[in-house]
C-alpha cells in the first residue's frame, strides 16, 4: 500500500464518474482517515483536438462534446462537493498534445509535492506511452488503470489470427462480436465497483499547482472555451443532461422499453436506440456497467442485439489498436488516394454542396432530416448517420473527411475511434461490411411511417405518403416524403411545396456513376496481388493475416490486371 497521505485522482474525457472508476476506488481504499485525495481533471478544448485541423465550428464557437464535458464535469464537481480542481491545458502547436499533458502531470506532482498518481488509461498506446514514460522519469508512481471496453485489452492478446482465419469471407466484426461474448461467459466481468458518499468525503481541495487553474462553474462563460453560453450550447445542455444519474436513467428507460415492446411485432423491425452513447463516450457510464445491467435486469429477453451493439464498441476498439493511425484520417485500405476527395468538382460547386448538407437542405428528405437534428440535439440515430454518411460521399461526391469532421464538431456523443472507424467503412476504405448503399430513399429502411421525416423537414408534412401514377400500362408507386422530385407537380401545388424547397441540390444517380467510375478507374492500376479471387480488396491486418474485404460491387472490377 501506498505511503502518499494524499492521492491525486486524475479523471479523464472518457471516464467521468464515480462509479465503476476503479481509479478513483483504488485511490480512496488505499486512504486511510489522516489522508485526503484530489480529483482533478485538465480542460483541452477541441480547439486544440490534435486530431483534426480546425473542428471547431465558425457558428457555434466549440464543438457539442465541449458543451457536454463541460457540463459533466459541474455534475462532478457537485458530487465532490466542489472539490474537484480544473486546470486549462495550454499546449504549444509545436508540441503533441500528449507531451503537453505529461508535462503538466510532473508540474503539478512536483510543485504539490506528491509522488502518486491515479487515473484511467486510454486506447491511445501513443499516448498513454508518452505520459507513462515521462512520469517514471520523473520519478512519480502512476497507478493505470483500464476500462474504456469490456475486455481489458492491456492485459490480453487479442487471437486476430483465429479470429478472422476461422472465416476469411467474413467482415471481422462478427467473429470478432463472438470472441468478446465468448471471453465474457467464459472469464466473466470484474464487479462493478460502487462508492458510497461517505468515501467521497476523502476528496478535499488541497492546493495543487496548476499550471492555469480554472473555476468549473466559470468554464461555460470562458468565451472560446465551451459555447455552453450560446442558445445553441443551452440546447445541447438541456436535449443532454451530463451526469450520471440521467445516464442510469438512459439504461433504466432503455430497459423498460424493451419489456414494453416485448410482444409488439414492430420490435422485430425497428431498432431500438438506447441513448446511452454521450454517456459511454464521456465515460459517465462504463460500458461493463451497461453490460452487466442488461444482463441482470432482462434475463429473460432477447437483448442480442443491443449486446451485440455494446460488443461493437469493443470491436472498434481493437481496430484502433491495430491500425492506430485511422483516427488521424489514414485510410485502413490502401491504393485509394485519387478518391479521397471525392468525384472532380470545381471548388464552388463542392462548398455548395458541403453546405446543403451540412444545413439539411439536399432536398433528399432523409438526409436532410438527420442532418437538421444533428446540429440541433447533437444526435442522430445510427441508421440515419449511416444515410447521411454514404450519401455524402456517394450522392454527393464529397470528400469523406469533411464529413467526418463535421461528425465530430457536433455529434455530442463524438467517439473519435468509431466515428473514424465508421466513417471510413461509408467511404468503403475501413474494415466492415457497414456499406447501405444509397438508402435515403429507402423509407422502410428507417422510417416506415414517415414520422421521422415529417418532424424535421416540416415543409413536406402536408404531402401525402404515397400516390399510384399510370405509367404506360403499369402502375407506378411513389413516395411522395422521400422522393417530393418524383411527385406529379399538381400535387406539389396543392401542398403548397414549392419546387425550389425541395428541389435536389445535384443529380445523384449521376454522381454517384462518376464516383464510382473514378474508384474503378484507380483500382484498374492496381497489381492482381492486392485483390481476391473474389474480386474483392485485400487488407493486410498488422503481421497477422492478409484477408479479403467487403468490396461493393459497384467497385469491383470486370477484368483484373495480371
Ligand atoms: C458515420 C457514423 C459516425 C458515427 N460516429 C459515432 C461517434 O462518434 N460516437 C459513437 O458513440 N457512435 C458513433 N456512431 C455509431 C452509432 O451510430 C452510435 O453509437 C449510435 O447511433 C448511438 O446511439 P445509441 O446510444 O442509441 O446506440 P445503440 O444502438 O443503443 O447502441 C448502444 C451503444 O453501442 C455502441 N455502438 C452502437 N453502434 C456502434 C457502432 N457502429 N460502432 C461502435 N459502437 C457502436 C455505442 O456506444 C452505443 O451507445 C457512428 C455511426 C456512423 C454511421
Amino acid at each position: 500500500l501506498s505511503t502518499s497521505t494524499h492521492k491525486l485522482v486524475w479523471f479523464r474525457d472518457h471516464a467521468l464518474r464515480i462509479q465503476d472508476n476503479e481509479a478513483l476506488h483504488t485511490a480512496i481504499t488505499e486512504t486511510d482517515e489522516n489522508g485526503s485525495i484530489q480529483p482533478f481533471y485538465l480542460w483541452q478544448s477541441s480547439a486544440k483536438d490534435a486530431t483534426y485541423p480546425n473542428p471547431v465550428n465558425t457558428q457555434t464557437g466549440g464543438t457539442a462534446r465541449d458543451v457536454f464535458t463541460a457540463t459533466a464535469l459541474k455534475s462532478l464537481n457537485q458530487t465532490f462537493h466542489g472539490n474537484l480542481a480544473v486546470g486549462l491545458l495550454d499546449s504549444s502547436p509545436n508540441e503533441c498534445q500528449a507531451t503537453s499533458i505529461a508535462k503538466e502531470l510532473v508540474h503539478i506532482c512536483k510543485s504539490s509535492n506528491l509522488n502518486e498518481i491515479f487515473y484511467q488509461r486510454s486506447y491511445n498506446d501513443e499516448v498513454e506511452n508518452v505520459i507513462a514514460k515521462e512520469l517514471e522519469k520523473n520519478g512519480i508512481d502512476a497507478r493505470v488503470f483500464s476500462s474504456y471496453t469490456l475486455l481489458d485489452y492491456e492485459n490480453r492478446q487479442v487471437p486476430w489470427e483465429k479470429i478472422v482465419l476461422d472465416d476469411p469471407w467474413r467482415s471481422p466484426l462478427i467473429p470478432y462480436v463472438e470472441y468478446v461474448q465468448d471471453t465474457i461467459e467464459e472469464e466473466g466481468l470484474k464487479p462493478v465497483l460502487d462508492i458510497d458518499d461517505c468515501s467521497l468525503k476523502k476528496a478535499s481541495c488541497a492546493d495543487i499547482a496548476l499550471t492555469c487553474p480554472c473555476d468549473v462553474d466559470e468554464l461555460n462563460e470562458k468565451v472560446g472555451i465551451t459555447p455552453g453560453n450560446t442558445e445553441w450550447g443551452k440546447s445541447i445542455v438541456k436535449e443532454w443532461p451530463a451526469d450520471e444519474i440521467s445516464a442510469q436513467k438512459a439504461l433504466t428507460n432503455f430497459l423498460d422499453s424493451l419489456e414494453q415492446k416485448e410482444d409488439d411485432d414492430a420490435k422485430k423491425t425497428t431498432h431500438l436506440a438506447s441513448l446511452l452513447s454521450p454517456y459511454l463516450a464521456r465515460g459517465l457510464i462504463s460500458p461493463k456497467q451497461v453490460y452487466s445491467g442488461i444482463k441482470s435486469v432482462v434475463k429473460e429477453r432477447d437483448v442480442g442485439s443491443i449486446v451485440r451493439r455494446i460488443c461493437w464498441r469493443d470491436y472498434a476498439y481493437a481496430v484502433a489498436k491495430l491500425f492506430p493511425n485511422v483516427v488521424k484520417g489514414e485510410p485502413i485500405r490502401d491504393g485509394y488516394d485519387a478518391v479521397h476527395d471525392g468525384v472532380d468538382l470545381e471548388e464552388e460547386e463542392q462548398q455548395k454542396r458541403l453546405d446543403s448538407w451540412k444545413e439539411g437542405r439536399t432536398g433528399f428528405p432523409l438526409v436532410d432530416s438527420g442532418m437538421r437534428e444533428l446540429v440541433a440535439t447533437g444526435y442522430m440515430p445510427q441508421k440515419v448517420r449511416l444515410a447521411c454518411s454514404t450519401f455524402l460521399v456517394e450522392g454527393l461526391g464529397l470528400p469523406w473527411r469533411a464529413g467526418m469532421q463535421h461528425f465530430a464538431e457536433f455529434l455530442v456523443d463524438y467517439d473519435e475511434v468509431i466515428n473514424s472507424n465508421m466513417w471510413q467503412n461509408s467511404a468503403c476504405v475501413g474494415l466492415d461490411p457497414y456499406y447501405m448503399g444509397m438508402n435515403y430513399k429507402r423509407r422502410q429502411y428507417w422510417d416506415k411511417e414517415g414520422d421521422y421525416v415529417r418532424k424535421w423537414c416540416p415543409e413536406l408534412t402536408s404531402l401525402p405518403d404515397s400516390i399510384d401514377i399510370e405509367v404506360g400500362k403499369t402502375t407506378k408507386t411513389i413516395d411522395c416524403l422521400y422522393e417530393p422530385w418524383a411527385c406529379p407537380p399538381e400535387i406539389l401545388e396543392k401542398c403548397e411545396i414549392e419546387l425550389g424547397v425541395t428541389s435536389r441540390i445535384c443529380d445523384e444517380r449521376q454522381t454517384r456513376s462518376d464516383y464510382f467510375a473514378k474508384v474503378r478507374m484507380e483500382r484498374s492500376k492496381w497489381p492482381a496481388t492486392k485483390i481476391d479471387d473474389k474480386k474483392r480488396d485485400f487488407v493486410q491486418l498488422g503481421d497477422i493475416a492478409r484477408i479479403g474485404m467487403f468490396t461493393p460491387r459497384a467497385i469491383q472490377l470486370k477484368r483484373i490486371r495480371d
